[in-house]
């Protein structure tokens, strides 16, 4: 039997709703627009520019193919269900006209209609097992095909590099999540209908082929004649209503896209009463989507009708012609068998124009879900990378430089740094300085543009990614907190392989969030709400840095938060930071004199150049320089 229990269990976390745009008139709508996928006509352009590497350009379903391959048993077990099927429809046809002329013979015997009966109900039953077995199997291939599909792509989504979510691609995150949702969705209903249709359509128009070739071959030779004109047609209309479902799915993606960004943004929305203005640009989104998903279904409707008019029309003029030719060789009976033979063939032969229709429906989706899993990263482990055991947490800087793209000025030109392990340092520097960029660097989300970063002397290049981020924890100015209890925020490292209490309690310790943990209604095990909505600023701040304490890195950068927090709030976070200082290596990035105080060594960043600074040099400053330098005062 099919198992249908394809799901894998549900994860504990939600991510944060994703970024969304829009084309129209305003800017705005530009900024938010879905772009086309990156393989389409345009995209070899960007795709030259991105200086990405082409995995796959081949046709939709050669993609699709592995994955088909993978269920080919369950396939099979389908396609036999659907052979028994038909055989069984074979045997209860002739039956029912023999048990009809049996109930019609006086003489009919009592124990002969039971058995004839029997049978007719046993073929019917076998039919309908059958016919249900079939259906189950082929949605389970057709389901646990797309699982495979999306899962790959979400993966290789992952895998990309920073730049990918930052812009470089030209698609938002909100058309990822909607390629990955709806469009795999419909993905597995182009694939179900084109297992359940092309092998059962052919065992049909086989069986009512063979009938037609014994009651007149000339006959059938003028009706397959028909077949190239209907195959025209389709394969013409087959094409337009490709690319009406492409234009459909991104306005479709745009919808969701801008969902996707204004509903996190709620707070904001209200408190600008944007009501009214968010929900004409609803409008506007959501009656592009009607317009194209209306143009789709109207030429889905269409296709079926044309080719039957076609087909009956080209059918009936050739068939007057041979049956005017054939004249009297042919008996009433054979026509009789031909036409209901031909009437069966009708059948199968308008589902494979609907499976068509399905397959040029599908095929945008499968192409827009396989160009997110196209392209590999651009920052690539090198083979013989090594695993970094243990970390003292000494970092050096060698003359990097680096700029977003080809065409941009440099963020940062020719730094040179040396942290020794265990050093606290801090930067400063105006918005805009590049202080972001650097870390970005440190983490290998970019490669610099020229120069090199060692970790204990080692080029970051050498090392393997996940053994890097492992050693450098990142406590980041827009904290990041996930849907789920406190213990899975702090342990969030760990989620899927078991996260250890006792380090997730010494790690909160440490942050100064034990105390107010204890106080929630079910402690560590609270839920803290969508991205950690129930907590206060502070609270969300020190929960940031247990989670960065509980990976156990050498290294910490922490970017400080410029909000304001109350001065329990800040004192509290700030002898969190003190006691992380004491046996980590510590980049911080400043905004509050008092922070910088706490660091060894203070630096600036500015132009795309580090300038360090005194300490008491510091203590004297102007508060105008202050600001300038990007402190808050
Ligand atoms: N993904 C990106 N693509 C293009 N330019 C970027 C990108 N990220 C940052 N920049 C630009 O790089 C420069 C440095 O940005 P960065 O975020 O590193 O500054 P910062 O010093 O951290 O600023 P702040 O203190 O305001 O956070 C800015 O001019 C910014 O516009």
């Amino acid at each position: 039997m099919p198992s249908l229990l394809l799901r894998p269990t549900t994860p504990c976390f939600l991510l944060p709703p994703p970024p969304l745009r829009h084309r129209r008139s305003s800017p705005l709508f530009h900024k938010l627009s879905i772009q086309p996928s990156p393989t389409s006509r345009k995209s070899s352009v960007s795709l030259t520019r991105a200086n990405t590497t082409i995995i796959s350009s081949l046709k939709p379903f050669e993609n699709v193919k592995p994955y088909l391959q993978s269920e080919s048993r369950t396939i099979l077990a389908g396609w036999l269900c659907s052979f028994v099927s038909v055989v069984s429809l074979s045997q209860i046809i002739p039956r029912i006209g023999s048990f009809t002329s049996t109930l019609n013979a006086n003489a009919a015997s009592p124990l002969k209609l039971r058995n004839s009966a029997l049978v007719l109900a046993a073929l019917f039953l076998a039919r309908v097992v059958a016919g249900y077995l079939q259906q189950a199997y082929l949605w389970e291939a057709a389901l646990s095909s797309v699982y495979k599909i999306r899962v790959f792509a979400y993966r290789r989504v992952l895998e990309r590099e920073l730049e990918f979510f930052e812009g470089g691609s030209g698609i938002s995150s909100g058309d990822i999540a909607y390629r990955i949702t709806a469009e795999a969705s419909e993905v597995s209903d182009t694939i179900y209908a084109l297992l359940n249709t092309v092998v059962p359509s052919a065992f049909q128009i086989s069986a009512m082929a063979t009938h037609m070739v014994v009651a007149s071959p000339l006959l059938t030779l003028v009706s397959a004649m028909v077949i190239p004109s209907v195959a025209l047609v389709i394969a013409f209309l087959g094409d337009r209503l490709r690319k009406i479902s492409r234009k459909a799915q991104i306005a479709s993606a745009s919808l969701s896209a801008y969902l996707n960004e204004v509903l996190p943004a709620i707070l904001f929305v209200k408190a600008n009463n944007a009501e009214v203005s968010e929900t004409v640009r609803f409008q506007r989104f959501a009656s592009a989507d009607l317009s194209e998903r209306f143009k789709k279904k109207k030429m889905k409707s269409l296709i079926p009708q044309i080719v039957q008019v076609i087909y009956l029309g080209s059918l009936s003029v050739f068939c007057v012609g041979a049956v005017t030719l054939a004249g009297s060789s042919l008996s009433s009976g054979a026509i009789v068998s031909f036409m209901t033979s031909l009437a069966f063939l009708i059948e199968p032969v308008q589902d494979l124009g609907k499976a068509y229709n399905e397959l040029k429906q599908g095929e945008p989706a499968i192409e827009r879900l396989f160009d997110l899993a196209s392209l590999k990263s651009k920052v690539i482990e090198r083979p013989g990378a090594i695993q970094l055991e243990k970390v003292a947490g000494e970092v050096e800087l060698r003359s990097v430089s680096f700029k977003y793209g080809e065409e941009m000025l440099p963020v940062l030109d020719g730094l040179s740094l040396h942290i020794k392990a265990g050093e606290t340092i801090a930067l400063v520097g105006p918005s805009g300085g590049g202080k972001t960029t650097l870390i970005k660097l440190l983490l290998r989300l970019y490669e610099p543009s020229s120069g090199s970063i060692y970790i204990d002397k080692k080029d970051i290049k050498d090392i393997k990614l996940e053994s890097l981020r492992q050693h450098v924890g990142l406590v980041s100015q827009d904290i990041t907190l996930f849907t789920g209890t406190v213990a899975e925020n702090i342990g969030y490292r760990d989620l899927t392989t078991g996260i250890d209490m006792k380090r997730v309690e010494l790690a909160a310790k440490t942050a100064n969030a034990d105390e107010f943990i204890r106080n929630l209604p079910e402690g560590y095990n609270t839920g803290i709400g969508p991205r950690g909505s129930s907590l206060s600023g502070g609270q969300r701040q020190r929960l940031a840095i247990a989670r960065a304490l509980y990976q156990n890195s050498s290294i910490l950068i922490l970017d400080e938060a410029t909000s304001a927090l109350d001065s329990m709030s800040e004192l509290l976070v700030r002898q969190a930071l003190e006691r992380v200082m004491q046996d980590h290596t510590v980049i911080v990035i400043a905004h509050r004199l008092e922070t910088v105080m706490m660091a060894q060594r203070v630096f600036l960043l500015e132009k795309g150049k580090l300038k360090e600074l005194s300490r008491s040099s510091l203590l004297g400053t102007h508060k105008d320089s202050l600001s300038s330098a990007g402190f808050v005062i």
